[in-house]
Order: structure tokens, then C-alpha cells, then sequence
């Protein structure tokens, strides 16, 4: 599992730390993790270009410390302090020196930046808010395009650690070293945008972090460990059915998406209720198509309602109903937060950020900018687990103090029509088989955008290839045990 921690909780385990070892000790651990990432960056130190944007916090003192370092081995470097008279005292010191030179914001940092083989963005780490300042937007520019290596300290200038929102320019870098634990801004977009590769440099603050991280992303690991195998006295029952509610006359295409997805999420059969049976028989005949209502459908473990669904008595008949429900698309447009609340066993959301905005009354543009805020609140107000889909995909429980799940897989490639139809149809299934709702649509995002980059391998897919895709998927996860 990977984990992220907010900033007052890093804060904290650093000051625990600190208080442990010599004056400087922390910082200068970091930086010295810092230095040999950029030496590796730099495949030769001696002789290289280096120029630091320098702010007036620790994030600078990295900067200045790991500057030092690389002078001392034979790298020219150059220190743009962007706050002049408030550069890390002792970090300026140890960088002059080591050979180093500071340099205001006049020609010769631009120069120097348009020369440089690597820039260190130290301008502001875990304690900047709200966008570069002004000052600073012009070297951060003059960085970007020249043609260094642009490493950031600790996180990107001007993006927010703790929610990944992004509020102003921001600079963007190709790889950012982060020192002692991921930050929420890390992993979600669009401040997870402006990372580059992401390199962790142990700082010795594990012992100091709390055992429950703000947020956390699967891996492979941990996915194989939930993942299901049926027993030698397993039987297509004991496997759990899943019925999917989806299609309508206007919408066939999404029953048959959604059933694709549900063959391949481990429940033992798919039970399938709706106009689009025909349309589903004639793809996958191992369906069992219900005529009428799903309260008149046979007994399922779990009800993935909503895909191309018209009006019709689905959604309430299915928010009756005594077991897991996954809620997608067009259910989601006329749900009523009391109903969800009042059910007994699990609901899943799983709305895109325009379905996100309609849940809160929000705009669409404000769930994308902070989708961490947004996931969470319609988990609050809806007491349910809410997959927000999306560039970056997040799942939350109700309960506000347990890590929201960042989805690390995933292509950009699945922006087009349908492919959620096969997500709700995969989790559903998931949730049928046994699945806590939390773990059903994190696997269930897992899954699908690992199939998804299988499936597109660098070109354009179609939502019936992510589906097609989920055995390899599967069996990628598992080593195919
Ligand atoms: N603690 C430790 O032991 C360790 C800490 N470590 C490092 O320290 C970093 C945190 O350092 P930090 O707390 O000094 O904050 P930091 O991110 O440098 O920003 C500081 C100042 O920037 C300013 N500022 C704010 N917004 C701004 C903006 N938009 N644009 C421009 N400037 C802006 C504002 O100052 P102001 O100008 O308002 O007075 C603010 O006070 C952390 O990320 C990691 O790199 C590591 O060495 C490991 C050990
Ligand atoms: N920019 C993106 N990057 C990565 N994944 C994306 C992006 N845009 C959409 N997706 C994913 O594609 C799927 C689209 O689902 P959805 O919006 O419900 O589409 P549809 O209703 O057409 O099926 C979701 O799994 C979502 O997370
Ligand atoms: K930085």
C-alpha cells in the first residue's frame, strides 16, 4: 500500500523526529537523499549546470543544502534567491561555501537558466499556499522552458500538499523528490499533474507517522490479496450473483458494457434486468435475463443499477432491496440522499465529476479543481462509499477518518463513451462476491484501469476492449495463480 500523509501530520512526525537528533540533522538528511537523485539525474556531477529557486522556507534550505553537496563534487551551481535577505541562513552559507554562487532575479539567473543542465525548484514545499507568487512565475518559466531537468523539492511550487488542488501557476517539474512520506497533492490531480515521476527519500519518519494515512493507493500486492479464487466446493451461488439494472431502448449499448464488466469481476453469474436482454443474450449468452422489475427478479447478492438506465423502477426497487447496491450514471440524477442513508446494507456512487456536481449542487469545474473535498462530501451526505471517476479516480467511505483510496491506475485513454458502463458492471460484481464496498470499488477502479492500459498500450481503445481486458488484468495482478 502505497500511503500519503496531510501536512500538519508530517509536521508533526518531523518535529518528533527532530527533536532526536542534532540541530540540522533532518534537513540536511534530506537534502544529502536530494543530492543523489540529482547526481543520478545528472549521470555525470562534474562540471554540470545546476541553478536553484530559492524561497524563503526549509524548501529552500533543501535546495541550498543539496546545491552544496553537488558543488562540492564539481557541479557549477547557481542560487536564485527569491527572497532576498530570507534564504536558509545556513544553507546559503554551506552552498558559497562549497563554491556556489547567489544570484538576485536579474539577467544573469536567466541566463544561468537557459544554460542549466538541472533547476531545483526550492521555492515553497509543504508550507507554500496558493499559487506561485508573482515574483516567482517568471523563473519558473524561464525553467520549464529551458531544456534542465526541472526536480522539485518536496512537492511543485505553487501546488497545495494536502488536497491536490492547484490555485494559481504552479511549477511544473519532471521529477519531484519528496522526503519522508507522499503527500495527498502527490498522488491526485491536478496538482499530480505537475509531478513529473515521483521519488521518495526515506528520511527515518516512519516511526513517527500515525498507522492511518490520509490517503492510499493500492498496489499490485494488496489487490492480489483481495482478490478472490474460487474453493474446490465453490458453486456459481457461493460466488455471489450480481444483477445489473442498465440500458434502455435509447441507450442497448450500456446493458451490454455493463454485463461485460460483470462477467469479469468474480461473481459467479450475472443477472441482467431490463430492455436491453436481446442485445445482451446475443453477446454473452451465459446471462440470466429477467423479464420485469428487479423486485421480480430472483435473488442476487448485489445490484449494479443505473448504465443507459431510462425511467423506470429500478432505482427504488433496487434501493429497497436488502443487499449491496452500486448506483451509476443516470440513477444518480434523481437519488435522494435520505433514501441512500436510510438503507441498511452498502451503497457505492460512482459518479463522474459532472454527476459529482449535480449530487452537491456544485459546479462541474469545482469537483474537478478539489476533487479530494468533493469525494468526501458526497460520501458525508450520502453515507455511502462514492467512487468519484475521473484523471485521477477516488474512492471515501462515510466514515470521514478513513483514508480515501487514490487510484493509481488508469490511462487517459479511457475518456471515451461507455467505459464507465463497464466499471459499474466489474464492481457490482466484486461487491457480489463478497467485496467491502470500500475494497469492491477500489479493486473495481484497479482493475478496470489496468485493463485499460493493457488494452490501449499507447493507442485509442473502446470501452468493450477495457472489458475485454480484465481477465489479463486480473491475471496481472495475481502473476496468474
Ligand atoms: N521541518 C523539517 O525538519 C524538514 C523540512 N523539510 C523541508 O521544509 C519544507 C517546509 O518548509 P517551510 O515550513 O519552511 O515551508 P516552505 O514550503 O519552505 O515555504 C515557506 C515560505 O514560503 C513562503 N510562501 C508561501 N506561499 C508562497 C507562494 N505561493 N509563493 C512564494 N512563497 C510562498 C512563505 O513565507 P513568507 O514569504 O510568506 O514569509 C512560507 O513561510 C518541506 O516542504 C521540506 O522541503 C525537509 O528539509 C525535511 C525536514
Ligand atoms: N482524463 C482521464 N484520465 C483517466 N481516466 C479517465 C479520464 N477521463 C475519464 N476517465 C475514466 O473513464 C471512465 C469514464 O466513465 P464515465 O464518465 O462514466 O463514462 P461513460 O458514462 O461514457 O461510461 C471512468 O472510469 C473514468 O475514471
Ligand atoms: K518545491
Amino acid at each position: 500500500m502505497r500511503t500519503a500523509y496531510g501536512v500538519e501530520t508530517v509536521r508533526a512526525a518531523e518535529r518528533a523526529l527532530m527533536a532526536e537528533l542534532p540541530e540540522g540533522a533532518l534537513m540536511r538528511r534530506a537534502a544529502a537523499g536530494l543530492a543523489a537523485v540529482c547526481a543520478g539525474l545528472l549521470g555525470r556531477v562534474y562540471g554540470s549546470r545546476l541553478v536553484l529557486l530559492v524561497g524563503s522556507g526549509d524548501n529552500g534550505g533543501d535546495a541550498l543544502y543539496a546545491g552544496a553537496y553537488l558543488a562540492r563534487r564539481g557541479a557549477r551551481v547557481g542560487a536564485v534567491l527569491l527572497a532576498a535577505g530570507r534564504a536558509h541562513a545556513g544553507g546559503l552559507a554551506a552552498l558559497l561555501g562549497a563554491g556556489g554562487r547567489a544570484l538576485d532575479t536579474g539577467a544573469e539567473a536567466y541566463a544561468q537558466l537557459a544554460a542549466a543542465d538541472l533547476v531545483l525548484d526550492g521555492i515553497t514545499g509543504i508550507g507554500g499556499h496558493g499559487g506561485l507568487r508573482p515574483d516567482a512565475v517568471p523563473p519558473a518559466r524561464a525553467a520549464r522552458e529551458s531544456g534542465a531537468v526541472v526536480v522539485a523539492v518536496d512537492l511543485p511550487s505553487g501546488v497545495e500538499a494536502g488536497d491536490g488542488t492547484v490555485r494559481g501557476e504552479a511549477l511544473r517539474a519532471d521529477v519531484t523528490v519528496t522526503f519522508g512520506a507522499y503527500k495527498p497533492g502527490l498522488l491526485i490531480d491536478p496538482a499530480a499533474g505537475y509531478t513529473g515521476a515521483v521519488r521518495l527519500v526515506d528520511i527515518g519518519l516512519g516511526p513517527y507517522l500515525p498507522d492511518v494515512p490520509e490517503a492510499e493507493a493500492l498496489q499490485h500486492a494488496d489487490v492480489a490479496r483481495l482478490l478472490p479464487v474460487p474453493a474446490g466446493e465453490s458453486d456459481k451461488y457461493r460466488r455471489g450473483l450480481v444483477g445489473v439494472v442498465a440500458g434502455s431502448a435509447k441507450y442497448p449499448g450500456a446493458a451490454v458494457l455493463a454485463v461485460a464488466g460483470a462477467l469479469r469481476g468474480g461473481a459467479g453469474g450475472v443477472r441482467y434486468v431490463g430492455p436491453g436482454g436481446p442485445a445482451v443474450l446475443a453477446r454473452f449468452p451465459e446471462t440470466l435475463v429477467s423479464e420485469g422489475t428487479p423486485a421480480e427478479a430472483g435473488r442476487v447478492q448485489a445490484w449494479a443499477v443505473g448504465p443507459g438506465l431510462a425511467e423506470g423502477p429500478g432505482l427504488d426497487d433496487v434501493l429497497a432491496s436488502d443487499v449491496p447496491v452500486l448506483i451509476d450514471a443516470d440513477a444518480l440524477r434523481t437519488l435522494d440522499a435520505a433514501a441512500v442513508r436510510a438503507r441498511t446494507a452498502p451503497t457505492v456512487l460512482t459518479p463522474h465529476a459532472g454527476e459529482a456536481a449535480a449530487l452537491l449542487g456544485a459546479e462541474r469545474a469545482e469537483v474537478e479543481a478539489g476533487r479530494l473535498a468533493a469525494v468526501r462530501e458526497i460520501a458525508a451526505r450520502y453515507g455511502a462509499t462514492v467512487l468519484l471517476k475521473g484523471s485521477t479516480t477516488l474512492v471515501a467511505g462515510p466514515a470521514p477518518d478513513v483514508p480515501v483510496r487514490v487510484n493509481p491506475t488508469g490511462t487517459s485513454w479511457l475518456a471515451t463513451a461507455g467505459s464507465g458502463d463497464v466499471l459499474s458492471g466489474l464492481t457490482g460484481s466484486l461487491l457480489a462476491a463478497g467485496f467491502a464496498p470500500r475494497d469492491a470499488a477500489s479493486v473495481g477502479a484497479y482493475l478496470h484501469g489496468l485493463a485499460a492500459r493493457l488494452a490501449a498500450d499507447g493507442a485509442p481503445l473502446a470501452a468493450h476492449d477495457v472489458a475485454d481486458h480484465l481477465p489479463a488484468a486480473w491475471r496481472n495482478v495475481t502473476g496468474g495463480a
